[in-house]
Parts: structure tokens; C-alpha cells; sequence
């Protein structure tokens, strides 16, 4: 900065250099500096609109939550574990560079008004990964081999932070302007054992531990067509069919838990369904439990076997469970057949395979 004209009341001049202000962070945004558009999700405690900066003209998905809502819901741990996530996904320099850093919704601001919260989110201009594997009923392997495999890189990365994301669904993958994924909704995510870990030592299997978290009911679902208000205070508001069983069982969750929503997002690639189903989620509940479900006729025999090593009821005994101990890569579900010629290193340099 230069140095700055002083004038002395003796009328001298000296010249002083004033000293560095420190770092500051950028003004807080308020809603005025965007121009809200439609709305592109919502979430039990959220609503989120497709809204552009007025000085940039760049567009973002704000999710807005009511104040009120939080409290009387008790999701403030929820809201501030959700910032915390994804400040750390955001700025983390810990493997920035790592191809999984890619795969993530990136928050530019957080600001509030007097009734409400406002994450400022990458918008991911073509939506939730859910239409498309409904849409073709199923993917083909290449499909499912390529978007599964962006999924594992994602949680690479995710658990190397020390973080588990705990509602992974095809609802919370969503997807880039190139089609590529961008995993979000990390309201239900849990920090183990506090952020991310020292530079790479050889790690132990974490678990979370800290108590300030109810398990017992598994995570509110981001799912649009989630019943109208009134009723999702009452109801059960997660989506079960991911849920993994430590999960519903109220045990600790572990990276594993999420290995186990692989499991479930890879059978619906192939087969157009999860494999837990039901029209009760009481139902739906008792089946993973009970590791109660089936493959249909012509389900590729190798992402079956694949499935059968990651819907495992011991969370320890599931494929890659044991891997980040000694690795940052899930090396034991990377090598397996079914992704026999996958580099999942440069998979978010390819361009995606087009779903038919
Ligand atoms: O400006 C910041 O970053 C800090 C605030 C902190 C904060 N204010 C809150 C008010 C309520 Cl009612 C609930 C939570 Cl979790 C709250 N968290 C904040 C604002 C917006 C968002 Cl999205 C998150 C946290």
C-alpha cells in the first residue's frame, strides 16, 4: 500500500506507512445483492431459488431457511454442521487439488436477515441425478460404472476430511452444466472426531463420537415431493431407503454408512429401484435390518457382486471399509471387475457418458 502524506500541525510533511490491515473477509451480501428467480428444491427446513448476483451476474442456488423454523425444530446443530461442511469442502487446501475436490457444491456466502439463513450454492444446472436414473428406468453399466465411480471419488475425498455425508441419495447428487456430479444437502453430515485430519498419517478407522447429534430419527429428506408441511412435522421426514442399518439401529455412523448408500445408489443405476422398497417405511426399515432384497432378472452379474460386498450388515466387513486406514483411495472397490478399465483419477476430465 503506499505510503500515506501526513501533515504535521507545524506544517512539516512526513510520510507514514500505514500498517497492513489484516486479512478481512469479503462484506457480508444481503438478499439485495440478487435478483431471486424460481424455486429449484425443497428441503424440510429449506427452500432453495435459482437466483443471479447483480454486480457479477453469475448465477447461484440460494437455500433459505426460516429462522423460526430451525429453532422450533431444533436443526440449528443441523444448519451450523451444514456451513461447517461445506466451508471445509469449499477452502479446505488439504488435497484442494485431488480430482474428488471437483465433486462438491461449493458455498460462496452465507449472510442473514432477520427471519432467515442464506447459503449462497454453485447452482448445478442440470438438477438431481433421481430423473435421469428414473427417466431410462436404468443406466446402462457405462453409465452406471462412470457416475458410481465419480461417486466414490467424491467420498474419498469426503472421508479424508473426516467427514461422513450420512443422507447420500440420488436426490443430494446433482449435476454440473458438463454432467457432471456436484454432492450437496450435508444438513444430516457428521465431522468426525473434529475437521479434517493432520497431513496423511496412517489413519484409524473413525467413528463418530460426539453426542450432540439425534440418531435416532435418520436425516430429513431433500425429496420435492416431500409431504406439505403441516405433516412433516409429525411424520418420519428422511427418505429410509439409504438409510444403512448402524444408522437405524442407532449405533454410531462411520464412513461405512456411506459405502452402504453406494451400495444401494448402484443397484438403482442398473435396476431403475433401490433395493429396500416398500410403501411403509416402517417396512422399509425392517428389510435392511433384515439385509431383505433381491435382483432382478438380467442384472449385471458383476455389479451384483459388487453390490452384495457393500450392502454388508457389519459396517467393518463392508468392501473398502478397512482401505482409508492405509490409503487415500478406496483401492479394494476400485479394483474390483466391475470397474475393469475405469481411471477414476481423470474421470472428472472425461466427458460423461450420454444417458439414453
Ligand atoms: O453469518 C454467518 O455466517 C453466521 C450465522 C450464524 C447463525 N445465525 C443463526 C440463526 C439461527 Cl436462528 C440459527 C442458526 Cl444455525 C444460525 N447460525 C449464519 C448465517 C447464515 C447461515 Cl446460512 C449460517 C450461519
Amino acid at each position: 500500500m503506499a505510503p500515506s502524506e501526513g501533515k504535521k500541525l507545524n506544517g512539516a510533511t512526513t510520510t507514514t506507512t500505514p500498517t497492513p490491515s489484516p486479512p478481512t473477509q469479503p462484506p457480508k451480501k444481503s438478499p439485495n445483492d440478487f435478483i431471486f428467480g424460481k424455486v429449484i428444491g425443497e428441503g424440510s427446513f429449506s427452500t432453495v431459488y435459482l437466483a443471479k448476483d447483480i454486480h457479477t451476474g453469475k448465477e447461484y442456488a440460494i437455500k433459505v431457511c426460516e429462522k423460526h423454523h430451525i429453532i422450533r425444530e431444533r436443526k440449528t446443530v443441523h444448519v451450523k454442521r451444514e456451513k461447517d461442511v461445506l466451508n471445509l469442502l469449499t477452502h479446505s487446501s488439504f488435497y484442494a487439488a485431488r480430482p474428488g475436490s471437483n465433486f462438491f457444491l461449493k458455498l460462496s456466502s452465507t449472510f442473514q436477515d432477520l427471519e432467515r439463513l442464506y447459503f449462497v450454492l454453485t447452482y448445478a444446472k442440470n438438477g438431481e441425478l433421481l430423473p435421469y436414473i428414473n427417466k431410462v428406468g436404468s443406466f446402462d453399466v457405462e453409465c452406471t460404472r462412470f457416475y458410481s465411480g465419480e461417486i466414490l471419488v467424491a467420498l474419498e475425498h469426503l472421508h479424508r476430511l473426516n467427514i461422513i455425508h450420512r443422507d447420500l441419495k440420488p436426490e443430494n447428487i446433482l449435476l454440473d452444466e458438463n454432467m457432471h456430479i456436484l454432492i450437496g444437502d450435508f444438513g444430516s453430515s457428521k465431522i468426525l472426531n473434529q475437521g479434517p485430519p493432520s497431513p496423511p498419517s496412517s489413519q484409524t478407522n473413525n467413528t463418530a463420537n460426539d453426542t450432540d447429534d439425534d440418531n435416532s430419527s435418520p436425516p430429513p429428506s431433500s425429496n420435492p415431493m416431500q409431504a406439505p408441511r403441516e405433516r412433516r412435522r409429525n411424520s418420519f421426514v428422511g427418505t429410509a431407503q439409504y438409510v444403512s442399518p448402524e444408522l437405524l439401529s442407532d449405533k454410531t455412523a462411520s464412513p461405512a454408512s456411506d459405502l452402504w448408500a453406494l451400495g444401494c445408489i448402484v443397484y438403482q443405476m442398473i435396476s431403475g429401484l433401490p433395493p429396500f422398497r416398500s410403501r411403509s417405511e416402517y417396512i422399509i426399515f425392517q428389510k435392511i435390518l433384515k439385509l431383505e432384497y433381491e435382483f432382478p432378472n438380467g442384472f449385471s452379474p458383476l455389479a451384483r457382486d459388487l453390490v452384495e460386498k457393500l450392502l454388508v450388515l457389519d459396517p467393518s466387513q463392508r468392501l473398502g471399509a478397512q482401505d482409508l486406514a492405509a490409503s487415500p483411495r478406496y483401492d479394494s472397490i476400485r479394483s474390483h471387475p466391475f470397474y475393469k478399465g475405469i481411471d477414476f483419477d481423470t474421470l472428472h476430465k472425461r466427458t460423461p457418458p450420454t444417458i439414453y
